[in-house]
């Protein structure tokens, strides 16, 4: 039997022990195992009590159990939920009696979702948003994530992918029509309208995003400095906690030490790395190598600096923020946080002014972080991209489109074969063309259970 016809099973809710677990079974054997273990084949979708028992009659545990026929099931298959006590012995005696069925196996991650895509309950943006919503930790992420549940990119999408066919009707219906490839203007007026209109609809969905899909990975701060500067002072009272030792030891910090923040919703990754500094120690050396490496691939560097180093040894793409530290030490002349163009050194887009053992300007400091986490990500209300697979796919619908309009009137096949791409593109990001070894990358990620 194929894998994709073997019934499968997983528990589906947390790490045991819990209170309670639910495990759920999925595929034609579904309403037999439930038949043999809670003795009978209970009313659809109604909790129900039961003593679960093998198929040696021995008894596993006091249980609910639930009967969802397909197709109106999660997955469109049959599909049996037990909810049962959340022990590690429940659940290895619960799965030993479902593994003795036939047809009958472990699930593999994600391969609920999937099923679940391919007998047509979500398309595939819904399916991305679901995993999503299941790994957000933020307030942002969560929404983002559900927007993309509740199909609102699939919608659009949809609607582009039919317009698009109405365009391609229109052409091919004008190449027929015309003999010696001299198709009348009349024809593709109408056909061109729709295209820029349609390019014009995507590019503003493009553009009003900032960098939503980011959400998932979040935004990574990189704190860089000279020795002893008090960089994981910085970290620890940005995290509050003791996550990266302090010393006095100039030369403390080696690895690179990283926390995952939430900034008023924003998943924001903070890494504490060595003092930059020329040194003969090999370790410290591969330290300053990986801190280097690490500051350059950040999205922004906070260059900290105290009275005796100032100059910013940073180079890289990402804004730099000269941020001066110990500023309890400076005897008065402490003074306001600085930003944008007149930030005080070369090479920094803002400056400000801290005390990360005393606290002082902190506060400024992470205001002026979730701003740049706004502007970075964008505005979320109406963000409908939740992953660079999305973006890149209505790119190249963009792109296609954009080609199309440059050709009617010249070549109509060519237009044509253009519009075929966009769409494809789009049947793409739906999952619906071409989509096998997408299918697996998206899939595997996905928890086990879901
Ligand atoms: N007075 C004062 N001391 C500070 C401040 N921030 C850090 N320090 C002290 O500076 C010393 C170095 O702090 P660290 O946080 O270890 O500095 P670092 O930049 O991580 O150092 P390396 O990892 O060795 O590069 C420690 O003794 C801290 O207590 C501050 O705002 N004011
Ligand atoms: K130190
Ligand atoms: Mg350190």
């Amino acid at each position: 039997m194929h894998p994709r016809e073997q019934t499968i099973f997983a528990l589906s809710s947390g790490r045991p022990p819990s209170a309670i677990a639910m495990v759920r079974v999925s595929g034609p054997e579904a309403g037999p195992a439930l038949t043999v273990l809670a003795g009978w084949l209970p009313v659809p979708r109604m909790a129900t009590r039961t003593l679960l028992r093998d198929a040696g009659q021995q008894p596993i545990d006091d249980a609910v159990v639930l009967w969802f026929p397909g197709p109106a099931s999660a997955t469109g298959e049959d599909v049996a939920e037990f909810h049962v006590h959340g022990g590690r012995a429940v659940l290895a005696a619960l799965f030993t009696a479902l593994s003795a069925l036939p047809d009958m196996r472990a699930a593999e991650p994600g391969e609920f979702t999937r099923r679940a895509f391919e007998n047509g309950k979500l398309d595939l943006t819904e399916a991305e948003g679901l995993d999503d919503l299941i790994h957000a930790d933020t307030d942002r992420q969560r929404r983002q994530a559900l927007r993309q549940l509740k199909g609102l990119l699939g919608d659009r999408a949809r609607d582009w992918r039919a317009q698009i066919i109405e365009a391609s009707a229109l052409i091919e219906a004008g190449i027929d029509f015309a003999d010696e490839g001299d198709v009348p203007a009349e024809l593709m007026a109408p056909a061109l309208l729709k295209i820029k209109g349609l390019l014009a609809e995507i590019e503003e969905v493009l553009a009003a995003q900032g960098r939503s899909e980011r959400l998932r990975d979040g935004l990574v701060v990189a704190i860089a400095g000279p020795p002893n500067v008090g960089k994981s002072t910085l970290m620890n009272a940005l995290a509050r906690r003791e996550v990266a030792i302090v010393s006095p030891h100039a030369g403390t910090t080696r690895d690179i030490i990283e926390v995952q923040l939430d900034l008023d919703g924003y998943p924001v990754t903070v890494i504490d790395t060595a003092g930059i500094r020329e040194t003969e120690d090999p370790v410290e050396q591969e330290g300053v190598r990986r801190a280097r490496a690490r500051a350059a691939e950040a999205d922004l560097v906070l260059w900290l600096a105290d009275a005796e180093h100032e100059k910013i040894l940073h180079q890289g793409e990402a804004p730099v923020w000269l941020v001066r530290n110990k500023i309890d030490l400076d005897g008065g002349r402490s003074g306001a946080t600085r930003a944008g163009g007149d930030a005080g050194r070369k090479g920094a887009s803002a400056e400000f002014r801290i005390s990360a053992s005393h606290g002082d300007g902190l506060a400024e400091l992470i205001a002026a972080l979730v701003q740049f986490a706004q502007v970075y990500f964008g505005s979320d209300t109406g963000a409908l991209i939740g992953r660079a697979r999305q973006r890149k796919l209505l790119e190249e619908a963009v792109a296609s489109l954009r080609r199309s309009t440059e050709v009617i009137g010249a070549g109509e096949e060519l237009a044509a074969e253009e519009l075929r791409s966009a769409a494809h593109s789009l049947g793409r990001l739906l999952g619906r063309v071409d989509i096998e070894d997408i299918l697996d990358v998206i899939f595997r990620e996905f928890c086990i259970g879901k």
